[in-house]
C-alpha cells in the first residue's frame, strides 16, 4: 500500500485517538498531513508534535490562542468550519478520516469527497442527515466510503465478493445499551453518570447516550441504507448483548455470514485505513470457548421507542431523518448538561418529528437539508 496521506478530524475524539493509534503502529503506511478538533487544545498540541502534520485546526478562536507559538515550526493553524474543510479538503490528505460527532462533520465531509480524497467514515450522523447528497456526491466523484462504524465495517466484510442480487437482508446488532436490564419504569429519574456506563464499548459521550436510547441503532439503520442502498424492510436489528458479532448478512440461500471480534474499535478502523488489505491488529484475538454464549433476542421496539422513530423517519424519507439526527443530537446536549431527564430527550424527538410532519421534498438539497437541521436544533433547545 503506497503512503496515505492521511487527514484525521476529530483526532482528540475516542475514534480519532484510536486512528491515530493505529497509524503510529504503522508509520511507513501512513503520514499524517492534518488534524482537527475542537476544544482539547492539550492532546492536540501533543498530537501535532509527534504527528508533524502540515495543519492543524481547532474549533474555535479561544482555543487557537491556546495553541499559537506551541505548534512545531510551519504548522498552519485553522480556526471553525473553514479549518475542517481545509483540513479535509486542502491539506493534501488523499484519505480523510471522519471522526466528528454529530451533523457537524457534514460539510468537511463533502469537502473532502470533492477533493477526491478516501473516506473512512464513522460520522454516520453525517449520512443521517444528508445521506442521498452524500453518497451521490462519492459517486459521482469515484470516491469510497470506508465505513468505520462496527456495525457497518462487518457488513462491508461479509459483503466483500458478494453478488448485490444474492441479499437477501442485514442484520445489525445492538448490546441494549447502559440500561438494557431496566423496564422502561426503571428508567424515570436515571442520571447521566449511568447513562454514560456502557456495557461493552468505551466511547464518545453522545454516542453512549445514544446507545442508552436506541437512537445510535436508529442512526445505524439509515447509515446502512445509504452505505448499501438496501430498502428499511431488508435492514433488522437484533438485540446480542456480547457484542461480539457485531453484525450479519442474510443471503437468498439461507446463508448468514457474520464478523466477529472483541468489541475493539481500532480492528474496523485499520480495515477502513488499508482495505483490501488486512492488517495484524493489537487487539485481542477472540476466544469462543472462553465467550461460551453468544444470545440473540428479538428487538423490542415498545422498549425502546427511539429506535420506531428512526425507521419512520427513515420511510418518510426528505428532511425527517434530519430532523431526527438534530432533534436528537440538541436534546442530549440538554440531558449530558443536566437540563432535561433521560427519557425527555426520546419525548423531544417525538414532538419534533410529529411538527416536522411528512416529509414535502423527497430528495432535499442542502440549503433545505440545513435549514431542517437548524429548526429541528432549535425546537428541541426549547421543548420542556
Ligand atoms: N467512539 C466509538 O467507539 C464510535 C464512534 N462512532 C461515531 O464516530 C463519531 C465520533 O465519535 P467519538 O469519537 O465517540 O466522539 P468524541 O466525542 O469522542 O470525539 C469527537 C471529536 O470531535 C471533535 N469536535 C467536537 N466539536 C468540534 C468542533 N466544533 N470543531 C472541531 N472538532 C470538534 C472533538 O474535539 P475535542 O474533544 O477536542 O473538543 C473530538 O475530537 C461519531 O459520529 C460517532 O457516532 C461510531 C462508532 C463507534
Ligand atoms: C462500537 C460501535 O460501533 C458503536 O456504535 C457500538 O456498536 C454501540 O453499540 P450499541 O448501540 O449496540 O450499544
Ligand atoms: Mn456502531
Amino acid at each position: 500500500m503506497p503512503t496515505r496521506k492521511i487527514a484525521v478530524l476529530g483526532s482528540t475524539g475516542s475514534i480519532g485517538t484510536q486512528t491515530l493509534d493505529v497509524i503510529a503502529r504503522d508509520p511507513e503506511s501512513y503520514e499524517v498531513v492534518a488534524l482537527a478538533a475542537g476544544s482539547n487544545t492539550e492532546l492536540l498540541l501533543k498530537q501535532a508534535h509527534q504527528f508533524r502534520p502540515g495543519v492543524v485546526s481547532v474549533g474555535s478562536e479561544e482555543a487557537a490562542d491556546k495553541l499559537r507559538g506551541l505548534l512545531p515550526a510551519g504548522t498552519k493553524l485553522l480556526v471553525g468550519e473553514e479549518g475542517l474543510a481545509e483540513s479535509a479538503a486542502g491539506s493534501g490528505a488523499d484519505y480523510v478520516v471522519c471522526a466528528l460527532v454529530g451533523a457537524l462533520g457534514l460539510r468537511s465531509t463533502l469537502a473532502a469527497i470533492d477533493a477526491g480524497a478516501a473516506i473512512g467514515l464513522a460520522n454516520k450522523e453525517t449520512l443521517v442527515t444528508a445521506g442521498h447528497i452524500v453518497t451521490k456526491r462519492a459517486a459521482v466523484k469515484g470516491v469510497r466510503l470506508l465505513p468505520i462504524d462496527s456495525e457497518h465495517s462487518a457488513i462491508f466484510q461479509c459483503l466483500n465478493g458478494e453478488d448485490d442480487k444474492a441479499i437477501k437482508r442485514l442484520l445489525i446488532t445492538a448490546s441494549g445499551g447502559s440500561f438494557r436490564d431496566r423496564s422502561r419504569e426503571e428508567l424515570v429519574g436515571v442520571t447521566v453518570e449511568d447513562a454514560l456506563k456502557h456495557p461493552n464499548w468505551s466511547m464518545g459521550a453522545k454516542i453512549t447516550i445514544d446507545s442508552a436510547t436506541m437512537v445510535n441503532k436508529g442512526l445505524e439503520v439509515i447509515e446502512a441504507r445509504w452505505l448499501f442502498g438496501l430498502p428499511y424492510d431488508r435492514i433488522d436489528v437484533v438485540l446480542h448483548p456480547e457484542s461480539i458479532v457485531h453484525s450479519m448478512v442474510e443471503f437468498t440461500d439461507t446463508s448468514v455470514i457474520a464478523q466477529l471480534g472483541n468489541p475493539d474499535m481500532r480492528v474496523p478502523i485499520q480495515y477502513a485505513l488499508t482495505y483490501p488489505q488486512r492488517r495484524p491488529s493489537p487487539a485481542s484475538p477472540l476466544d469462543l470457548v472462553k465467550a461460551g454464549t453468544l444470545r440473540f433476542r428479538e428487538m423490542d421496539f415498545a422498549r425502546y421507542p427511539c429506535l420506531r422513530m428512526a425507521y419512520e423517519a427513515g420511510r418518510a424519507g426528505g428532511t425527517a431523518t434530519t430532523a431526527f439526527n438534530a432533534a436528537n443530537e440538541a436534546a442530549v446536549a440538554r440531558f449530558l448538561r443536566g437540563e432535561i431527564s433521560f427519557l425527555a430527550i426520546e419525548e423531544i424527538i417525538e414532538r419534533v418529528l410529529d411538527k416536522h410532519g411528512a416529509a414535502a421534498v423527497a430528495l432535499p438539497d442542502l440549503e433545505t437539508i440545513l435549514e431542517t437541521d437548524a429548526w429541528a436544533r432549535r425546537e428541541a433547545s426549547v421543548l420542556k
